[in-house]
C-alpha cells in the first residue's frame, strides 16, 4: 500500500525509476524480436553496440564458426547498422546476380577516412563510393593498366623482375643460409608494379640506398595494411567515438598516414614525372606510364586531379598490388613445405614440360595443371580480402528487406570451406580442383565455389597480373630449388595475422638449394 511516499515499504521514486528501466528493456527486446523476425537468421545483439564484438581479431575465421550454426545468410546488427555475412557459394550467386549493383559502394570507416586526410569523399578507388568519380578511375585502371593487351605488353618485365629474384636466390643458396621468402617476394610484386605505373624499379636497387628503399617500402605496405584494415567501435556508434580517441587510434593513423604520403611523394617524384613527359609525349616511341595517364586525364569538371589523389591513388596501386600476391605466394610455399611429396609432383610436372634448364615463363603455365590445382588450393585456403560492401538504396534479397545503408561482408573464407562443397575442407588437398577443372577463380562463368578477388562491379581489377605474379613466381621457386626448412625447425608457424589482409604472422625461412645449374645474367636496372 502506498504511504508516505512508500509503495510495499520501497521509496516511490525508486519504484518509478525501476518500472521505467524494466519497460525499456522490455521494449528493446520487443523491438528487437519483432525486427529480427523480417531478418536472416544470426546471433543476439547486444544493446548499443549490437554484434561488434562477433568480428573479434579474425573476423574472417569468427563469421566463419557463426555461420555454421546461423547459415550462408547471417544478420548482425553492428552498432545500429545492419550487416550481412554471406558464407555459402548458393547465397553468394544470389548476391552478385540479383543486387550487385545496388550494394557497388562501400561504408565509411574512421581508419579509412584519416588516411584520405580526414576527408569522407575518399578519392582511392577500393574505397570510393560507387558513382561517377570510381566508374572513371575503375575505366581507366581496366584499360590502362590491366587490359589484356596492356597485360601482354608488360611480360618482360614479370619476366625480368622474377629473373631478378631468382639471381639473388641462386647467389644465398651457395652460403647454405635461410633466406625470408616474405622480403624476396614482397621485393619482386612491388618492383614489378611500380614498374607498371611509374616505370620505375625501387627494390634492390644497387647503391646505398637499394637496400633501404625496400624495406622502407615494405614497411610503408604492411603498415598501410594494417591500418586500412583496423576496424573501431565508432565505425558503427559513431556517438562512442571518445572511445576511439582514448584508444589513441587518430594519432597512431596519422602517423602512419603522414610517413606513408611522404615517401610515396619521394618515390613517385611528380614534378619530375611531370617534367620527363612534358619533354617526351610527342616522340613516337615513347609509351606513357599510368602516372602519365594519370595526370592527363580530365576528372570532375574538366580538371586534372590534384597531386594529392594523383599520389594516393599511385600509393594505393603499390600497396593492393603487393600485399595480396606476395603474402598469397608466402602462404603457398608454407603450405607445400608441410606436403613434401606436393612439392615433388609439381617438380616433376615441370620437369617433364619445360625439361631444360631455364626459367619457367608464363607461356608454360597452362601446361602445368597440378600446378594450377596447387594454386587453387591454395587460394581457396588463403583468400586475403574480407571488404565490406555497401547498399545505396533499399534492397531485397532472399525475401528479405534491407534498408540503404546496409553492409555486406562476401566471406570467402568461409565460402571456400564449406563441407557440403569441399571433403576435408581444412586439408590442403590440389587433388580436389584436378577433379572439378569448371571450379576456377579465373573463369566468368565458374560457379561462386572459388572466389578469391571476389565478383561482380567491384571485383578485384588485378586478378589477371596477380594470378600471372602468384603463378610465376611459384613456378620458379619450385622448379629450380628444393627447399627445406632452417636446420632445427620441424614445423612452420601458420598464425595469421590480419590488416586489410591475411598474412602469415611470422615471415617464412627456408632453405634453398639448386635442383640444377642455372647462371642468370643480370637484369639492366631502371
Ligand atoms: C593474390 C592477389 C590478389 C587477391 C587475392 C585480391 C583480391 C581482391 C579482393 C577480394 C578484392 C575486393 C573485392 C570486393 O570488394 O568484392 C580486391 C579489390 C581490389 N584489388 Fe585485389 N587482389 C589481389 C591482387 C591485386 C593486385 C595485383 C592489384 C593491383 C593493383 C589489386 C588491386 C585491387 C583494387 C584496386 C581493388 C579495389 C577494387 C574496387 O573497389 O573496385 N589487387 N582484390
Amino acid at each position: 500500500m502506498a504511504e508516505g511516499g512508500l509503495l510495499f515499504g520501497f521509496e516511490l521514486a525508486d519504484v518509478l525509476v525501476a518500472a521505467v528501466l524494466i519497460s525499456v528493456v522490455v521494449l528493446y527486446f520487443h523491438a528487437e524480436a519483432l525486427q529480427r523476425r523480417r531478418c536472416p537468421p544470426g546471433p543476439w545483439p547486444w544493446p548499443v553496440v549490437g554484434n561488434f564484438s562477433a568480428l573479434g581479431d579474425l573476423p574472417h575465421r569468427n563469421l566463419h564458426k557463426l555461420a555454421g550454426k546461423y547459415g550462408g545468410l547471417m544478420y548482425l546488427r553492428l552498432g545500429a547498422k545492419p550487416c550481412l555475412v554471406i558464407s555459402t557459394a548458393a547465397v553468394a550467386k544470389e548476391f552478385y546476380t540479383t543486387v550487385d549493383a545496388s550494394f557497388a559502394s562501400r561504408p565509411k570507416r574512421f581508419s579509412w577516412t584519416v588516411w584520405n586526410n580526414n576527408d569522407e569523399n575518399y578519392r582511392n578507388i577500393g574505397l570510393a563510393e560507387y558513382g561517377p568519380y570510381y566508374r572513371k578511375l575503375r575505366r581507366l585502371l581496366n584499360t590502362e593498366l590491366f587490359s589484356p593487351r596492356r597485360h601482354a605488353s608488360y611480360e618482360v618485365t614479370r619476366a625480368q623482375e622474377i629473373q631478378c629474384m631468382m639471381k639473388v636466390l641462386l647467389e644465398e643458396s651457395e652460403k647454405g643460409n635461410p633466406v625470408n621468402l616474405q622480403t624476396w617476394l614482397h621485393g619482386t610484386t612491388s618492383n614489378n608494379m611500380t614498374r607498371m605505373v611509374v616505370g620505375k624499379r625501387f627494390y634492390g636497387v644497387s647503391g646505398d640506398d637499394g637496400e633501404k628503399q625496400g624495406q622502407d617500402l615494405q614497411k610503408m605496405t604492411s603498415s598501410v595494411f594494417e591500418l586500412l584494415g583496423s576496424v573501431v567501435i565508432s565505425d558503427f556508434v559513431p556517438y562512442l567515438s571518445f572511445i576511439t580517441k582514448l584508444q589513441g587510434h587518430a594519432s597512431k593513423f596519422s602517423k602512419i598516414r603522414d610517413v606513408s604520403d611522404k615517401l610515396t611523394a619521394d618515390f613517385f617524384d611528380l614534378d619530375s614525372h611531370r617534367n620527363n613527359y612534358k619533354k617526351m609525349k610527342n616522340d613516337p616511341s615513347y609509351v606513357p606510364d599510368f602516372e602519365d595517364v594519370l595526370m592527363e586525364t580530365p576528372f570532375e569538371n574538366g580538371t586534372n586531379l590534384p597531386d594529392q589523389d594523383l599520389l594516393k591513388l599511385l600509393q594505393e596501386m603499390l600497396n593492393a598490388g603487393t600485399e595480396t600476391s606476395s603474402n598469397t605466394s608466402e602462404w603457398a610455399m608454407a603450405e607445400l613445405i608441410r606436403r613434401p611429396e606436393l612439392i615433388e609432383r609439381a617438380q616433376t610436372e615441370m620437369d617433364s614440360v619445360i625439361g631444360s634448364k631455364r626459367l619457367v615463363e608464363e607461356s608454360d603455365i597452362q601446361q602445368l595443371p597440378f600446378l594450377q590445382a596447387v594454386m587453387k588450393e591454395n587460394f581457396r585456403l588463403h583468400p586475403p580480402l574480407l571488404l565490406p560492401h555497401e547498399s545505396r538504396e533499399p534492397t531485397e534479397l532472399l525475401g528479405y528487406h534491407f534498408p540503404a545503408g546496409t553492409e555486406v561482408l562476401v566471406n570467402s573464407f568461409a565460402i571456400h570451406r564449406d563441407p557440403s562443397v569441399y571433403d576435408n575442407p581444412d586439408s590442403f588437398d590440389p587433388d580436389r580442383f584436378l577433379a572439378r577443372p569448371h571450379v576456377d577463380h579465373m573463369s566468368t562463368s565458374d560457379p561462386y565455389e572459388l572466389m578469391p578477388f571476389g565478383k561482380g562491379l567491384r571485383m578485384c581489377p588485378g586478378y589477371r597480373l596477380a594470378n600471372t605474379m602468384v603463378a610465376l613466381m611459384l613456378a620458379n621457386l619450385l622448379y629450380v630449388f628444393d627447399w627445406s626448412l632452417p636446420e632445427g625447425q620441424t614445423e612452420v608457424d601458420m598464425t595469421e595475422t590480419i590488416g586489410l589482409s591475411v598474412s602469415k604472422k611470422q615471415p617464412l625461412f627456408l632453405v634453398p638449394k639448386p635442383r640444377f645449374e642455372l647462371s642468370l645474367e643480370s637484369v639492366a636496372e631502371n
